[in-house]
Formats: C-alpha cells, sequence, structure tokens
C-alpha cells in the first residue's frame, strides 16, 4: 500500500476523483476489446497502453486487478446507428474469407501485438459468440421490464424509458431530435440501439436462434453481459476510447440501469485518440500497424515510450520524427541502465515523487522526467539503478531485461566498414562484410535513420 492517494479522472462526474474500490484492495476492470475484422492500428494500440497503464499503476498500489477484455467477433456494424453491414461479414466478404476465420486470425494478431508492446495479459479474454445465452437472457430481462421494442430489423432498447439517458455524454436529448441526421429507420427516437438483429431474408454466416427470431447481437449488449457474467452487476472501473463516450457506454450505462437499477461501474475512464496529420488513426481511414514500425527499424517498446510521452488525456500525434526521438532516448536509457551496478536501494524520495505523479490519473510524461533527474542525480549508482527499475514497473519497458554485451573491437570495425559499403551502394560487398560477422558470432540489425545494432546470434 502506498501513502498517496489514488486519483483518476471520472467521465461520468468529469471530475478528478479518488479512487475508491468497492473490495477492499481488489479491483474489477473492464476493458473494451478490438473488433476483430482487421489488424489492430497503432492507434487502438494506444488505448490497451493505456489500460496496461492504468492496471500496473493499480498493482503497483497493492490492488488485485480482475482485468476483463473482450474480443468483437460480431455485432458492431459499420454505423454506430445501427445502419450498414456488420464490420466482421464486410470484412470477410472482402478478404474472401469466412467470419470465423478472419475473426481468429485477427484475434491472434492482436494478441501477438499486446505481447510485443508488453503488455500484461488480462484475466479473462472473452468472445461475444461465445456468450450469445447471456446476451438473450440480459435482452429477455429488459424485454420483461418494459424497455424494449420490436421493429422488422430487430429488437430494440427504448431511451426514452430512462430519464437521464446519456448521462455520461451529457447528451442534449432535445438537441439531438432538433438537428436529427440518424437513420432512424423505424426507431422510435434516435438514440434508440439495436438489442438484436433479425438475419432477414438473408442467410448470414453467423447467426442464431432467439425468442425474438435468428439473427445476432447489437454491440453493446455484449459488453454488458460479459462484464456482467465476469464481473458482477455493479464493478470498479470500465475503460475505452473516447470514441465510446457518445454512444457505446453510453448505451452500455442505460442497458444496465433499466436491467439492475445500478450504475454499472463506478469509474469510466477515457484514453484520447492517436492522431496522424490532425486526423484520428482508423481501420477505414489513414491506418498504421505496429508490424509497419518494425518494419521502418524501430522496436514496439520504443512505440510504447512514445506514448508514455504524453498524457492519456490529450491527442498524441504521431510522426516518424517523434517515433525516431522516443527509440533514441529508449537506447540512451538503457545505455545508462546497463552502466549502472546493481545491488541498490530504491531511493525514498524520488519513490514518494513518482508515485505523486503516476498516482494522480496517470502523469506518465512527469514520471518519464523524472527518469532523467534520477540519473543526473547525486544519489550512489546503485540506487539509481534500483529507483529506475522500480519505475519501469510501470513503464513496463523491460529495462531489468538489457544486459550489456560487449561486442570485440573487430567485429565493431567490420560493421562500420560494412555502413559505409552499405551508403556508397556497394551492396555485394556490404553483404560479404555482413557474413564474417555472423561468423564471429554476431548479426548486424539495421534499424531506421541508418542506425544499426551488433547483437550475439
Ligand atoms: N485513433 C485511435 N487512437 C486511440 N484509440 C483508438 C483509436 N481508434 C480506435 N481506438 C480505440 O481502440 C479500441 C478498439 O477499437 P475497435 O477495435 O472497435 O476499433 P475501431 O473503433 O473499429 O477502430 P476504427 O475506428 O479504426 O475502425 C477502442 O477502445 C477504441 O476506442
Ligand atoms: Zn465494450
Amino acid at each position: 500500500m502506498t501513502q498517496t492517494t489514488l486519483q483518476f479522472y471520472n467521465t461520468l462526474s468529469r471530475q478528478l476523483m479518488p479512487f475508491d474500490s468497492i473490495g477492499p484492495l481488489r479491483v474489477g476492470l473492464y476493458a473494451c476489446g478490438p473488433t476483430v475484422y482487421d489488424y489492430a492500428h497503432v492507434g487502438n494500440l494506444r488505448t490497451y497502453l493505456f489500460v496496461d497503464t492504468l492496471k500496473r499503476v493499480l498493482q503497483l498500489n497493492g490492488y488485485q486487478v480482475n482485468h476483463v477484455m473482450n474480443i468483437t467477433d460480431v455485432g458492431h456494424l459499420v454505423s454506430d446507428g445501427d445502419s450498414g453491414e456488420d464490420k466482421m461479414e464486410k470484412g470477410a466478404r472482402i478478404q474472401h474469407k469466412s467470419a470465423w476465420e478472419i475473426a481468429t486470425f485477427f484475434e491472434s494478431a492482436f494478441l501477438a501485438d499486446l505481447e510485443r508492446l508488453n503488455i500484461l495479459k488480462p484475466s479473462i479474454t472473452c468472445r461475444a459468440t461465445e456468450h450469445i445465452q447471456e446476451q438473450i437472457s440480459f435482452i429477455q430481462s429488459l424485454e420483461e421490464k418494459g424497455y424494449t421494442y420490436q421493429t422488422s430489423d430487430g429488437i430494440y432498447f427504448d431511451t426514452e424509458k430512462l430519464p437521464d439517458y446519456g448521462k455520461l455524454a451529457r447528451l442534449d436529448k432535445q438537441g439531438l431530435l432538433a438537428g436529427i441526421r440518424v437513420d432512424m429507420a423505424e426507431k422510435r427516437h434516435p438514440t434508440d440501439f439495436a438489442l438484436w438483429k433479425f438475419s432477414g431474408g438473408q442467410k448470414r454466416q453467423m447467426e442464431w436462434q432467439s425468442p425474438w427470431g435468428i439473427g445476432f447481437p447489437g454491440w453493446h449488449i455484449e459488453c454488458s453481459a460479459m462484464a456482467e457474467k465476469y464481473l458482477g452487476e455493479t464493478f470498479d472501473i470500465h475503460i475505452g476510447g473516447e470514441d465510446h463516450i457518445p454512444v457505446h457506454h453510453t448505451n452500455e450505462i442505460a442497458q444496465c440501469q433499466a436491467k439492475n437499477g445500478k450504475v454499472q461501474a463506478n469509474y469510466w475512464m477515457h484514453g484520447y485518440f492517436l492522431n496522424i496529420n490532425n486526423e484520428k488513426i482508423s481501420k477505414s481511414g489513414v491506418s498504421l500497424r505496429l508490424e509497419s514500425l518494425i518494419e521502418h527499424g524501430y522496436e514496439p517498446l520504443a512505440y510504447r515510450y512514445l506514448t508514455l510521452t504524453s498524457h492519456y488525456r490529450s491527442h498524441l500525434s504521431f510522426s516518424w520524427e517523434g517515433l525516431a526521438g522516443a527509440q533514441k532516448t529508449l537506447r540512451r536509457l538503457r545505455d545508462k541502465i546497463t552502466s549502472l551496478p546493481a545491488g541498490g536501494n530504491i531511493d525514498s524520495q524520488f519513490k514518494a515523487e513518482f508515485l505523486g505523479y503516476i498516482n494522480r490519473d496517470l502523469n506518465m510524461p512527469q514520471a518519464l522526467a523524472l527518469v532523467w533527474k534520477v540519473i543526473e542525480s547525486e544519489i550512489e549508482p546503485a540506487d539509481k539503478k534500483s529507483t529506475l527499475l522500480y519505475f519501469d514497473q510501470i513503464f513496463g519497458l523491460d529495462l531489468g531485461k538489457v544486459v550489456r554485451v560487449t561486442i570485440p573491437d573487430e567485429v565493431q570495425r567490420l560493421a562500420e566498414q560494412r555502413q559505409s559499403l552499405k551508403q556508397q551502394g556497394r551492396y555485394d560487398e556490404a553483404d560479404s562484410i555482413r557474413d564474417q560477422i555472423l561468423a564471429y558470432g554476431y548479426q548486424v540489425n539495421d534499424s531506421a535513420d541508418r542506425l544499426y545494432t551488433i547483437t550475439p546470434r
């Protein structure tokens, strides 16, 4: 336990609030997972890095975190207004595969990205398609309580029945009605949303029997049903990207309030977008995968470092220069760490300052700046190392795993020679030097901006 009070910004109250868990030193945390119709982009991954940072901060404060993450493998429609195709069926059609195949493929690719970024695994990862019965039961409860109505294409939640609908987003229902731009179809109100959609005349790849007819669940119901199954009717923290505030999380709050008469989660936290050229990175627009960063010679952990340089509640603008800077700084930090002796103690003053930053709504930029203050401080070198490794429990940069390797002078000389040959366009000669280096038991890894590293094979 720490002396510093934990405080988080709660989107529900629009305030920084002291964190108070339901169970002593236990936290139920639900993070909305990916829709697995395509590769995750680095924007999506920024949100999962934010979740990971929060989890690490809770753990460092002595909490046991029950972290649940769903996999949306059905029901997320192209439009948040409940129209358009299901993203999975559309993805399958474009990629000439079955919806089931792409779900499995992109889920694995996503989990591999999380691992490369050193993101701690959720306690439970649950798929929407494996919880259809729970979703049907949830809708039945809503139906019994009079919150639903049927149209020709599905079962809808009647948002007019909840006086405080939209409180998370502070939605202006009257304003919404006046400036209606939502595809209403047979909906009674623009904010009403689908709980169950009928397959209609078409045969879908993913469809199930239900008391209302063959079809598939809406996107919002999956998270509410699975969160309740694994974390109970009210749990501590519900988290996601900022785009979840006006629709997805608003609707989750509504359906849980209607079913259980309780708030679904006490704290609602939202990570802001990663942008490129002032535009949200998105699968349908400008996208960028972690794999592309690696192909450009950057390490996934350099991207992790980059995300730590901005607060989760501010937009981060991606640039290759920014990433190159993060990569360089990470290398410099590793060099420092490996040059410090082991066996020291965590400096209590720096520890207190660090906890002050991370516990006040995850102020990572200030926590990161403290790293360099520690390095330049007058404290014992071994204490510096212990203090930095203590910080790394939150940063997740694997600084404790860095080992110092002494590269023989001859190998160093050959690597420089190869680099110069490459710059002159003499690639065959450069390749033969690479082979000589390999014969010494080392390999050269080409990296961004004409940088290279030498590692044992
Ligand atoms: N540019 C972004 N920056 C940060 N987080 C993002 C960004 N785009 C989406 N997210 C978040 O990523 C998580 C996973 O979202 P999901 O897989 O449903 O992608 P998505 O919202 O369909 O993405 P896209 O809008 O690119 O299609 C959500 O919490 C979402 O809020
Ligand atoms: Zn969700």
